[in-house]
């Protein structure tokens, strides 16, 4: 049997610059005294979708340095959601987590992150909406408008203070059930939450401050953003669709009734 337990899955496109200093910080964390997790139970997983950047040599030499890291290389699939499905179904962890390359989710979160999921917390949140959680200040007010708006309408859907995170894990067996996952866009974490139907009392929320970038390029685009609102629209449909045909039904009865009323009023004067 194998001793990985936790597999820690990292969508990338030209991500090259950043993937020493992701791997060496995460293992760097997991080694500290007092880690609630131990590196050697630890995989990383580099999904990363044909970038030819020199990612698969970085990767290479990180092996040969001991870290327990691959690289899976797609050449004909492309998109940050299929890539982190991708990397859970081919992890070996029971306990598995999707992190960015690009350091915004700070590498030193991982240990507590990998440990706050058990059978009762199905679900670790990265959250950077808890109080007292501050937002890197180099972050740029679009985006945090853009976040909270995004944020906002998400709400309904789900008890999670920060369904847009990129920073989550979930259990392999509650990952195995979920069916018709959107592998478009980006908002992998909250398809999970609603496909999976995630209570409140199974998410573990761990607050965390969100960096900014440090090496390349967002690839979040107006398209991606558009996507997500096709995605809002399937999921509200996928949570509330019985209560809106109930509704559907009773506006019907209620019509009916009222067209008789109309009819037997019309039908007094003669
Ligand atoms: N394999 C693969 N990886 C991708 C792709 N697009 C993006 N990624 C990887 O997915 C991660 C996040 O992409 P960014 O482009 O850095 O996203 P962002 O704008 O910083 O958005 C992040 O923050 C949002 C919160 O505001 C999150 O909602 C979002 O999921 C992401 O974590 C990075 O590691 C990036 O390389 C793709 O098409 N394929």
């Amino acid at each position: 049997m194998s001793g990985i337990h936790y597999s820690v899955v990292v969508p990338a496109f030209r991500e090259n610059g950043n993937l020493r200093p992701l791997v060496t910080r995460i293992f760097g964390a997991l080694s500290q005294a007092g880690s609630p997790v131990s590196p050697h139970e630890v995989e990383v997983i580099i999904v990363d979708d044909n970038s030819r950047d020199g990612s698969v040599e970085t990767v290479d030499d990180l092996r040969r340095e001991g870290y327990n890291v691959r690289i899976i290389v797609r050449t004909t699939e492309r998109g940050l959601s299929s890539a982190v499905v991708r990397g859970f179904r081919e992890s070996q962890g029971d306990n598995m987590l999707c992190m960015d390359a690009d350091l915004q989710h700070p590498p030193e979160y991982v240990p507590a992150m990998l440990a706050s999921m058990s059978p009762t917390k199905q679900f670790a949140l990265g959250t950077r909406y808890a109080k007292g959680v501050e937002i890197d200040e180099g972050w740029p007010l679009y985006r945090r408008v853009i976040s909270s708006g995004a944020r906002m309408l998400a709400l309904p859907l789900t008890s999670a203070s920060d369904p847009m995170s990129g920073f989550f894990g979930i259990r392999k067996e509650t990952f195995l059930k979920a069916r018709n996952l959107n592998s478009d866009g980006f908002k992998i974490a909250l398809d999970l939450l609603v496909k999976c139907n995630i209570p409140g009392k199974a998410i573990a929320e761990v607050p965390f401050s969100f960096g900014v970038r440090s090496e390349g390029e967002s690839k979040l685009t107006g398209k991606v953003m558009i996507r997500y609102l096709e995605q809002l629209a399937e999921l509200y449909w996928f949570r509330f669709s019985a209560l809106l045909v109930v509704f559907a039904i009773f506006l019907f009865i209620l019509f009916v009734w009222f067209a008789q009323v109309l009819l037997n009023w019309y039908t007094g004067f003669d």
